[in-house]
């Protein structure tokens, strides 16, 4: 596999993003940055209150995001980002910034190639009852366990051509690291 200056460590609420990409980071040397540090307030407001996020809510934390990203990446910073990114076009504007959003019909054309940062998306997956089982389990977060359905609702698993790997969270934290590990080499 081609090397990557970032990670993306993706998957639903209680997946083992923060876990992982954490551990991945201190185990490459690499910098870390957990998407949850970057939600607006009135975000954590609302999936306090249980109400799901939707497209208005995320996208601008994404662009944020990517410009985070794309400076680092652009000084010569690797880095690891734990980010649910649940969608295709959530993983498009990390990628691309807000030109990864689909234009609106009577936009213009764009002239030229936005400016792009190259990752490897690691996407932990599991079934709803294990990942269910964590969250129940995990103390002092600020997101309900009761918004697990609508995260696998919203979930779009990435499929080729995104550069990926699949990695199932029923296996051992060790097991996880070394199998993401091989694949950067
Ligand atoms: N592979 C794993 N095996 C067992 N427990 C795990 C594993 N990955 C994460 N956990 C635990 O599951 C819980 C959710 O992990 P967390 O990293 O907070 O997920 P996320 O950031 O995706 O919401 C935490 O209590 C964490 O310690
Ligand atoms: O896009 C979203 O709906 C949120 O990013 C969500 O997916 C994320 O899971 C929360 O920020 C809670 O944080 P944890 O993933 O750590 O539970």
């Amino acid at each position: 596999m081609a090397a990557v200056p970032a990670l993306l460590v993706m998957g639903v609420s209680g997946s083992g993003k923060s876990t992982v990409g954490a551990l991945l980071a201190s185990e490459l040397g690499w910098k870390f940055y957990d998407a949850d540090d970057y939600h607006p307030e009135e975000n954590r407001v609302k999936m306090g209150k249980g109400i799901p996020l939707d497209d208005q809510d995320r996208i601008p934390w994404l662009c944020t995001l990517h410009d985070i990203l794309l400076r680092d990446v652009t000084s010569g910073q690797y880095v690891v980002l734990a980010c649910s990114a649940l969608k295709k076009v959530y993983r498009d504007i990390l990628i691309r910034g807000k030109d990864g959003v689909p234009p609106k019909s009577d936009a213009p054309g764009k002239e030229g190639k936005p400016a792009e940062v190259q990752l490897l998306v690691v996407y932990l997956s599991g079934s709803f009852e294990v990942i269910f089982g964590r969250l129940l389990k995990r103390k002092g977060h600020f997101m309900p366990s009761e918004l697990l359905q609508s995260q696998f609702n919203t979930l779009e698993p990435p499929s080729d051509p995104e550069n990926f790997i699949q990695i199932n969270v029923d296996k051992s934290l060790p097991e996880i690291i070394a199998i993401i590990m091989e694949a950067l080499k």
